[in-house]
């Protein structure tokens, strides 16, 4: 079975360009309408592309100047401006949408879809944007996508399972989640600078029949998991490496640190 390789390395401040970050040399980098995170503006710098999901657009114009307590928010908001805006377009305000569609951001309103979330129309013009590009490797890191409603989160985590095929990576200020596709044996190269030690193994969907770890406090070895029987919280990451292979899709999430 082909192993997929991941690592937060995109969070390390001394990665030089980004690069060999396991998750792929290139990602888009998507603003939910939620806290940015204090790396956000690392994740922006080598983003290939950076989409605000409609509200997003709000965090960005009002918090990002926060980010940047010695400079005037009017040069930090023209340094920071987003290549889209993309959704249903009902929490952007207008002088934040007045003032990005000025800059040049791209503006796609989609109001007339009221069955996709503002964050999985942002996922489907990426995925189409890379049209030309396997689909595993396309990369999104998303900011701002836990806290404050729980219908939102799962509903963001739903647009990883939805869009299983592309490598989509939730992130806020403490955690992270992304989805490891059955369909792959997965290498994951812990940053503990940056993340760790607690984590967490979580079928979603379906229970999963057999699933083998390593490197974690409480591994399982051929081991059920299902929702209202056993599932893995509070493990602890004890090595550089973790691996897991799954007959079943698996949540895979990881404390952050300072940030
Ligand atoms: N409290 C929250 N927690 C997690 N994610 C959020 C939260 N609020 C918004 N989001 C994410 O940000 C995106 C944009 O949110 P926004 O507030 O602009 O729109 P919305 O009308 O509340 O959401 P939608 O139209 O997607 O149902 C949402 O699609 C969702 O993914
Ligand atoms: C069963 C069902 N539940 C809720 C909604 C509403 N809804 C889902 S996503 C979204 C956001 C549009 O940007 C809205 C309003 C629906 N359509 N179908």
């Amino acid at each position: 079975m082909e192993a997929m390789i991941h690592s937060s390395s995109f969070l390390l401040p001394e990665n030089p360009a980004g690069k060999d970050s396991g998750t792929g040399p290139t990602y888009a980098l998507v603003l939910l309408n939620q806290n940015l995170p204090r790396f956000t503006p690392l994740l922006w710098k080598h983003a290939q592309l950076r989409v605000c999901a409609d509200g997003g657009a709000n965090r960005l114009y009002d918090d990002l100047p926060g980010l940047f307590p010695n400079e005037d928010a009017f040069s930090v908001r023209n340094r920071y401006k987003p290549d889209l805006i993309k959704g249903d377009m009902d929490s952007i305000r207008a002088e934040v949408l007045e003032f990005y569609k000025n800059t040049g951001t791209k503006i796609v309103d989609e109001s007339h879809d009221q069955d996709t979330t503002d964050f999985h129309k942002c996922v489907t013009y990426i995925r189409d944007f890379h049209a030309d590009m396997e689909k595993s490797k396309i990369c999104i890191l998303v900011v701002g996508a836990l806290g404050g409603r729980f219908d939102h989160e799962i509903g963001n985590i739903n647009v990883l399972c939805r869009f299983s095929t592309l490598r989509i990576i939730l992130l806020s200020a403490n955690c992270l989640i992304q989805l490891l596709p059955s369909t792959y044996y997965h290498e994951i190269y812990i940053q503990s600078s940056v993340e760790g030690p607690h984590c967490g193994l979580i079928p979603i969907g379906t229970p999963a029949v057999s699933t083998t770890t390593t490197g974690l406090q409480w591994n399982l070895t051929n081991m059920e998991m299902k929702f209202g029987g056993l599932i893995s919280t509070s493990n602890i990451v004890k090595g550089e490496i973790v691996t897991v292979q799954s007959d079943s899709d698996l949540l895979w999430t990881i404390s952050l640190k300072n940030s």
